[in-house]
């Protein structure tokens, strides 16, 4: 396959509206830098230097919040211990430039305390543990009076110099809030663009199929936490600077937490330059505003960013980074029905299969839930090479298998052992550790990364592989060729159709490259044409040496695929075995048709 071949979707055009963007973006930047320093009035310096600070917070919130999709309101906390940091350590007579790093310190030991116990929690109840810590945290801030200064809070000494962050010009103050926010963009995009930024999305989007895929989505998400809380804190320090005086409940503020959450929701959460726009559209308006109108206008920046936020939701739910996006990539339409290439069709009879020895060892398996007994003494081996057809009627417990087969699941009774590239056999405990071990699996309900590309998509299973994007890139390309998606590496893989999304779930795992494969359902709802592709496709993959079991309802698949069959029946094996002799016992009649038809 040619490099022009893998290329392909990528078009000169979009390539051409990416430059634009980013050139655009740039001017955004640079004229945040440029506009006070050409006008050179005091207020407007004020603006683009909070501006500036916002920008730079809503980013780092947004490591969390946007990729990582833990919806946090106490981001403050962080900010808060920044600024009592640095406002202490200057009181003892230390540079806030060191303050700033003894903040981010603390901020991060705080942010892995925090948020270790609240990952368990979801969506609006993970945001509402975060304000209850950020409420813990601002009562400390008044409870610890000698520290902090209590509800009186503390004012910062005026010296003067770029040692001590205090100037009496605005222009030092915004070299260093546009630094600040340089440094953020920096981090965000780096994460963004690294194997991390794409283990937190897919962690985001499908928490169940990162882990298949061997992300720690725990150790990655508190990544996350650690630095988005270590630079809230260090922006935090330069702020109170900025500020000169600081209290518990404007620095432990939920207002303030809100507000840096809103701004990247505006803009385009998720995304590296979402929070910058939306600081970029904000701040200036209420600042006017509260300008413009003096002391009447208490609350109404609150009221501005109610009336954006609805018409963002209305107009631009994936904000304005969204709207900017749908213009950079163009057009969009279901995809997936037409693979671009041939899939190396196999004839069963072609080849004759290399059974080698086990790789899978399966004994004893017992599962409950409450008092349901779903597996009974469920034990099978696997050989190298070798596909393994699992069947059974509707509830039979197939899929709880499967969990158990890949860590989802602890069986109550019984092991689970896979033999390791190191030719020892392991009892491996989690889906991590199955994955580590060489076992890939599918989800009988697809889940794709739906903010993903498919090319994105495939590139979190290459990454369990490869460190280095580019190789990921490469691999992920060349699976999703020979998987018949080549046409659509840059469409969003819910553009895809059920037989592309299908596809997609094998592609993602196939470029983990496993010496295991467990397949759930991939012939559902798909059409007879995709049903041959993907036996061909399964028969092509075994040919590579890996070992496959199939769970499978599409029996005219199960009987062209299979060396060998396992019936389940409730929780129960009923029969195993050759595929043809298989089908003909009356046990396996009876647990498909009931016994009058076995009788029969
Ligand atoms: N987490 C759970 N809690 C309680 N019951 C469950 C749970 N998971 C599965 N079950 C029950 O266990 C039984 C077996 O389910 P399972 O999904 O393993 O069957 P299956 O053979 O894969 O079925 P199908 O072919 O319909 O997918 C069903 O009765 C199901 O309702």
């Amino acid at each position: 396959m040619t490099d022009t071949t893998l290329k392909s979707a990528v078009t000169p055009a979009r390539i051409g509206r990416h430059r634009l963007g980013l050139i655009a973006l740039g001017l955004v930047l640079a004229a945040l830098f440029v506009t006070p320093v050409v006008i050179g009035d005091e207020f407007v310096y004020h603006i683009f230097i909070t501006i500036c600070i916002f920008a730079a917070l809503s980013t780092a919130w947004n490591i969390v919040g946007g990729y990582a999709g833990q919806l946090s309101l106490g981001h403050a906390i962080f900010y808060g211990i920044g600024a009592y940091a640095g406002v202490i350590l200057v009181n003892m007579g230390i540079s806030p430039w060191i303050g700033m790093f003894a903040g981010a310190a603390v901020a991060v030991v705080a942010a892995v305390v925090v948020s270790y116990p609240c990952f368990r929690l979801h969506g609006p109840f993970f945001a509402l543990a975060t304000i209850a810590f950020l409420e813990v945290f601002r009562v400390l801030a008044l409870h610890f009076r000698e520290l902090t200064g209590g509800a009186t809070g503390l004012m910062i000494p005026l010296k003067i110099g770029w040692e001590w962050m205090v100037f009496r010009e605005r222009l030092p103050a915004l070299i260093i809030a546009f630094g600040m926010l340089l440094v953020c963009l920096g981090v965000a995009w780096a994460i963004r663009s690294r194997r991390l930024g794409f283990h937190l999305i897919a962690t985001r989007e499908r928490e169940s199929a990162a882990r298949a895929a061997g992300v720690g989505t725990v150790k990655v998400r508190l990544f996350a936490v650690a630095v988005s809380a270590a630079l809230s804190a260090m922006v935090g320090t330069f702020h109170a600077m900025y500020l000169t005086f600081i209290e518990p409940s404007s620095m432990f503020s939920l207002q303030l937490s809100i507000q840096i959450a809103m701004f990247a929701l505006i803009g385009g959460i998720g995304t590296v330059w979402g929070p910058l726009l939306g600081a970029v559209l904000l701040v200036p308006i209420t600042e006017f505003a509260r300008g413009a109108l003096g002391a009447e206008a208490i609350g109404l920046h609150g009221f501005v960013y109610g009336v954006v936020l609805m018409l963002v939701v209305l107009f631009m739910p994936n904000g304005i980074m969204g709207v900017l996006a749908r213009f950079a990539s163009g057009r969009k339409e279901a995809a997936g029905d037409e693979p671009d290439t041939h899939i190396a069709a196999v004839a069963r009879t072609d080849v004759a299969p290399q059974i080698g020895d086990p790789v899978l060892r399966v004994e004893g398996l017992q599962k409950h839930f409450g008092g349901l007994h779903v597996t009974n003494d469920v034990s099978f081996t696997l050989r190298e090479g070798e596909i393994l057809g699992l069947i059974g009627p509707n509830g039979a417990g197939k899929t709880t298998v499967f969990n158990m087969l890949s860590g989802f699941l602890k069986p109550d009774q019984g092991s689970v052992t896979l033999l390791g590239p190191d030719g020892e056999w392991h009892e491996p405990g989690n889906p991590g550790d199955f994955a580590a071990l060489g076992l890939g699996r599918t989800f009988q309900i697809v889940q794709p990364f739906a903010a993903m590309t498919v090319e994105e998509n495939i590139m979190v299973g290459a990454f369990h592989r490869y460190h280095a994007v580019s190789d990921a890139r490469e691999a992920a390309r060349e699976t999703a060729h020979r998987m018949g998606l080549g046409r659509y590496l840059q469409d969003e893989a819910n553009s895809l159709t059920v037989g592309g999304l299908k596809r997609l779930e094998v592609a993602r795992v196939m470029a983990m490259k496993p010496r295991v494969l467990l397949l759930d359902e991939v012939m559902a709802g798909i059409n007879r044409t995709d049903v041959k592709r993907a036996v061909d496709l399964m028969l092509s993959i075994r040919e590579t040496g890996v070992s496959i079991i199939a769970i499978e309802h599409v029996m005219q698949a199960v009987m062209a695929l299979s060396d060998r069959v396992v019936v389940l029946s409730s929780g129960e094996i009923i029969a195993q075995g050759d595929p043809q002799e298989v089908v003909r016992d009356p046990h396996v009649i009876e647990a498909y048709l009931g016994k009058e038809f076995a009788d029969a």
